[in-house]
């Protein structure tokens, strides 16, 4: 369905006609990619859907920001997709399950786990959350092009940050040779692609998998140099491999 009303929650509308975004889970982050977009323009700040749309080499980029789990992520891609959005990256940060990842290295998703409440609204646990294969294509020319430090592999996308079982649920998944955890990459998959977008997900290492998960948000939050190296490598990426789509 196309739709030409200002979609209730991202409060835009078709009329952008822009078919490429990029989706920082975080509102700060919209703020930071200004930068990097020619002639950007300020859209909404609806709720966490924070939105910019600029140009980058010469392509239209819509950017806007899905808050924080599977839920706001699912509402935030169903009103792209009604404004007629074709392509979807997520530029989000992530926790490494595996010892060789470093901070500030980015994690592309071959595939999530979807060990989240919001996709099984929509599909069985069967059905895969898997990325477009011409976005990953396009961005791991991007990595090897900037000789970026990076890692494909498995995410798993959970709902709860703050259990007691934390600790031993992130040593189970990283034994079953998952790469990294984050709460919105198989919402994006299942909700972008049973909507017709292709989508795809580059994260950002922000705790490490010996690290302490509160210790090392708080470091997050005082924008370590590392996490903010990595955000602009997985920003320049995926802005490459939208205007890269022919
Ligand atoms: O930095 P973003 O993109 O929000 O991604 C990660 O950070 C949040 C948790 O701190 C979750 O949304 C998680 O997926
Ligand atoms: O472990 C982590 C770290 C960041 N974000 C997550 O979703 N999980």
């Amino acid at each position: 369905m196309l739709d030409k009303k200002v979609q209730p929650h991202i409060q835009l509308s078709n009329d952008l006609a822009v078919d490429k975004v990029l989706l920082p889970g975080d509102p700060a982050r919209v703020e930071r990619l200004k930068k990097w977009l020619d002639d950007p323009k300020e859209l909404a700040f609806n709720r966490e859907y924070r939105s910019l749309i600029g140009s980058y080499k010469g392509t239209s980029i819509l950017v806007m920001s899905t808050g924080m789990g599977g839920p706001s992520t699912g509402i935030g891609v169903e009103e792209l997709a009604n404004i007629s959005v074709k392509y979807a990256i997520r530029i989000g940060s992530c926790g490494a399950l595996q010892p060789e990842m470093k901070i500030g290295d980015l994690l592309v998703a071959t595939a999530a786990v979807r060990d989240e409440g919001t996709t099984k609204a929509y599909m069985e646990e069967i059905y895969p959350a898997v990325p477009d294969y011409q976005l990953l294509s396009n961005i791991k020319q991007a990595l090897e092009t900037n000789h970026f430090p990076y890692h494909f592999g498995l995410v798993r996308s959970h709902d709860s940050f703050y259990t007691d079982k934390e600790a031993s649920i992130d040593a189970y998944w990283s034994n079953k040779g998952i790469w990294g955890a984050d709460m919105e990459t198989s919402s994006l998959f299942v909700i972008g692609g049973l909507r017709g977008m292709r989508t795809a997900s580059i994260l950002n290492v922000v705790v490490t998998a010996d690290g302490d998960l509160e210790s090392d948000i708080n470091k997050f939050v005082n924008t370590e140099e590392k996490v903010m190296e990595g955000e602009n490598h997985q920003i320049k990426v995926a802005l490459e491999a939208l205007a890269s789509i022919t």
